[in-house]
């Protein structure tokens, strides 16, 4: 595989607008939003809350349209949901009746697969995701990294070229969530995943991607597109690791004014 700069462009957006309706008129949420992420490229966006993380990812996801403005995915224009790019949350969203093992063999019902090979797959992501122990419990049964990792072998097992993640470790313990970003990028290697991640967490940005993208609010724009130039992986209390944080909080104002605690320094 190439550098990043030489791989094929998997999103690209061009100057997209999304307006929603309040009180009979339109508002815009974003506002001439313009990027590009390349095959292999760890993207994450941050961002107040209501700047419009979410409506973008959903724009991406193909579960909503632009009002204006171009999108494509792998080249063609994104008009609906498609099994290439698929979406991860915060809250894990298990059937809770089902045991691990069903919660990711329903995901692969649409794939027409055999009895067999639907097996085979969801015991593949399983093992990847280090929950081999736990084929036969129910989600009740499971602590909230252990849920987000079944969430993740679901997603997995569809095998997307896109996961869309929208604040999926938020829920979870600071150890848990660095165990699980670990994973992540363990994963995103082994299977060549392509990943888009919103977070409220300027460390775990840091320690994720490939180029951090820094969005304002009223109307949402991309402010900022900063790539994190630091080899995988990356040592969080590294004085480079500390000048990326130190440089994404000054973009904030933090030192100056501390509005946005929202967020997980
Ligand atoms: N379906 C919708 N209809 C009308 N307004 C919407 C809709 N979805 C989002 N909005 C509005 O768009 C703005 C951006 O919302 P969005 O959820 O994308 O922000 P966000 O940055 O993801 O926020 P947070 O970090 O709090 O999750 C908000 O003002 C929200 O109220």
């Amino acid at each position: 595989m190439g550098s990043i700069s030489e791989q094929k462009i998997l999103v690209e957006l061009r100057n997209v607008d999304k307006e929603f309706m309040k009180q009979g008129l339109p508002e815009k949420v974003l506002s001439g939003i313009n990027f590009d992420v390349k095959e292999g490229e760890f993207v994450s966006i941050l961002g107040k809350s209501g700047c419009g993380k979410s409506t973008l990812l959903n724009l991406i996801g193909g579960f909503d349209q632009p009002t204006r403005g171009e999108l494509h995915f792998d080249g063609m224009p994104v008009t609906k949901p498609t099994r290439r790019a698929i979406m991860l949350f915060q809250f894990y969203a298990l059937l809770p009746w089902r045991s691990v093992l069903k919660n990711v063999e329903i995901a692969l019902e649409p794939e027409g697969l055999s009895k067999e090979e639907s097996r085979e797959r969801a015991m593949k992501y399983i093992k990847l995701v280090g929950l081999e122990d736990s084929l036969h419990q129910f989600p009740s049964q499971l602590s909230g990294g252990m849920q987000q990792r079944v969430a993740i072998a679901r997603a997995l097992s569809i095998q997307p070229e896109l996961i869309l993640m929208d604040e999926p470790f938020a829920a979870l313990d600071t150890f848990t969530r660095y165990y699980l970003q670990d994973e992540l990028l363990r994963i995103k290697e082994q299977e060549g995943t392509n990943i888009i991640l919103v977070t409220h967490d300027i460390d775990e940005a840091v320690y994720l991607s490939d180029r951090v993208f820094i969005m304002d609010a009223n109307p949402g724009t991309i402010r900022k597109r900063i790539p994190i130039q630091l080899p995988k992986p990356r040592d969080r209390s590294h004085s480079d690791f500390q000048y990326y944080r130190k440089w994404i909080l000054d973009e904030f104002n933090f030192g100056q004014k501390l509005d946005g605690l929202e967020f997980n320094i």
